[in-house]
């Protein structure tokens, strides 16, 4: 995968502070330019949010995050950068200014992505030197959660530069969609206009108010969306004849003239106030930044989902979020050394997310066996049990576990792993893992697992090779040393 080495945002805005996060928290240092007098602060308050939403997001092992810089002027911020993200206000004249300076001074093998919602990639390189360069990369609020980017080539873009622009980002978590021909607003924002327009007239003519049009969403087709989409979800909606009956039978129904879509509604000042009163009652008091970090929460808790979708597989976004986590994990085990093997060795280190946490206000069950299952699949892991091994055909699977729950792990609490190696022969593992609160060092809950090596082709218990047994010897005979741990051979009901 070809990464981005350093990246530099020309304003540190709304959607420049998600890109800002999105890449120092894929470990990439980023230059910034933005001219705001408070620019230093509203990018400190994203990048504070998106830290504590990636906290909650993933318990793989994130880069350690990247180099933060403001510079006084465009051209130092764009010299060494290898991706220069242009997220200035929405005007053709300024955006023209911005990005010909950058190309000026940018490294001639500096790829140029411009975040505009609408412009035409045409329009925003005609004076630029290099214009092979400019793509639009039109990325979703906020930046740090939303994976999606809307890649765009003008009529002088080279499909080199698309190509490039697309490679660099899966390693960000990012999924590019290079959009085949250019048209004013791409296709996102096509589709939210559409709603939007129609959305506006619905308050205007007193239909219903800003919260019901909202809770019309949210509570119904809202959340078909955001893990089918439209024609999935309407393929669906056709029962067993499918899409081709979908559209026999609602299709029509579009000629009927029910929506204003092609009439613009008058934002006048009556129209500005109505909705503007209406969305701060619905607010109820509560910040941006509040509303940000509830949306992020949210935003988390769907992704994880998804995640967990199509039997484990993960689904749309979810699925990205695996094979992101994946990568980090196998590029943390290739640099993971065991430098001290003469301790229960320290495997995992997470948060407790808004998804784990059930009507008690503590982590739920489930997530327990999650995190200890984790700290099994970390010590595989370091013993050469990695995705390469289990794609050649072995693997350990887990035979008996027995859990404790010792104390209660909170929303957001940092929590961490330890696995003691109790006994190991050429099948078999005995392992025995503690999660701790960070902050207190208390044990909240203990497992004991008993982990057989299998030929998972033939479906049965096999003996591990002797690459894998080799690392499995040296930590099996220091955890020798070490005395048994409370709780070891408990069974439930048993006296304490
Ligand atoms: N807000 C949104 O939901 C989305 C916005 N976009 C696009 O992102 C771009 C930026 O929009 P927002 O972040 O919402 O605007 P914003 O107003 O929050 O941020 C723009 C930033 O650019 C800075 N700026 C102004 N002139 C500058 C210059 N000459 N050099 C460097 N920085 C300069 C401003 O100080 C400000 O911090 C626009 O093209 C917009 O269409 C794309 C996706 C979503
Ligand atoms: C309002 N907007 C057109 C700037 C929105 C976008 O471009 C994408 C988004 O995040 O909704």
């Amino acid at each position: 995968m070809t990464r981005i080495n350093k990246a530099a945002c020309i304003g540190g805005g709304v959607i420049g502070g998600g890109w800002i996060a999105r890449f120092l928290l894929a470990g990439i240092d980023v230059d910034v330019f933005d001219p705001h007098p408070e620019a230093t602060r509203i990018v400190s308050e994203v990048l504070a949010n998106a830290e504590k939403a990636y906290a909650m997001l993933t318990g793989a092992p994130l880069a350690p995050r990247g180099k933060l810089t403001f510079r006084e002027t465009l051209e130092q911020a764009v010299a060494d950068a290898d991706w220069i993200q242009e997220s200035v206000p929405e005007r053709l004249d300024l955006k023209r200014k911005v990005l010909t300076e950058i190309d000026k001074a940018a490294r001639p093998d500096a790829l140029i992505g411009s975040s505009t919602s609408g412009l035409l990639p045409t329009d925003l390189q005609r004076d630029m030197r290099h214009p092979e360069r400019l793509f639009v990369a039109h990325p979703y609020n906020p930046v740090y959660l939303l994976p999606l980017v809307e890649i765009v080539g003008g009529e002088k873009t080279s499909m080199e530069t698309i190509q490039a622009a697309m490679e660099r980002l899966p390693p960000i978590g990012m999924k590019g969609v290079h959009i085949a021909k250019e048209i004013e607003a791409f296709v996102g924002d096509r589709l939210l206009e559409a709603l939007w327009r129609e959305a506006l007239w619905l308050i205007k003519d007193d239909i219903c108010t800003v919260e019901t049009l909202d809770d019309v969403i949210r509570y119904s087709f809202g959340l078909r969306w955001a893990q089918m989409g439209l024609f999935q979800t309407y393929r669906i909606a056709g029962g067993e004849a499918g899409m081709r009956h979908f559209l026999a039978q609602f299709g029509p129904a579009l000629k009927w003239n029910w929506t204003k879509l092609m009439d613009v509604v008058d934002l006048d000042d009556a129209l500005v106030e109505k909705i503007g009163q209406q969305s701060d009652e619905q607010a109820d008091g509560l910040s941006i930044r509040e509303l940000e970090r509830i949306r992020d929460e949210n935003l988390v808790g769907i992704l994880q989902t998804l995640k967990g979708g199509h039997g484990g597989k993960g689904w749309g976004a979810g699925k990205l979020l695996k094979d992101f986590e994946e990568g980090l994990w196998a590029r943390a085990s290739g640099s993971k050394k065991l430098t001290d093997i003469a301790k229960p060795l320290r495997l995992i280190e997470t948060k407790v997310s808004p998804a784990w946490v059930d009507y008690n206000g503590h982590m739920t069950e489930h997530r327990y066996l999650q995190v200890f299952g984790d700290t099994s699949d970390a010590l595989l892991r370091l013993i050469g049990v990695d995705f390469a091994y289990v794609e050649r055909g072995h693997s350990y699977y887990t035979v008996e576990t027995h859990i404790r729950h010792l104390g209660e792990a909170k929303l957001g609490h940092a929590i961490h792993s330890t696995c003691q190696l109790l006994s190991a022969d050429d099948k078999r593992l005995q392992v025995f893992h503690t999660i701790y609160e960070t902050a207190t060092g208390e044990a909240i809950a203990t497992a004991e697992h008993m982990l057989l090596h299998v030929d998972a082709k033939a479906g049965k218990a096999a003996p591990a090779p002797e690459e894998v047994l080799s690392k499995i010897r040296p930590i099996a005979e220091a955890h020798a040393k070490l005395p048994v741990p409370d709780g070891v051979g408990r069974h439930v009901g048993q006296k304490r």
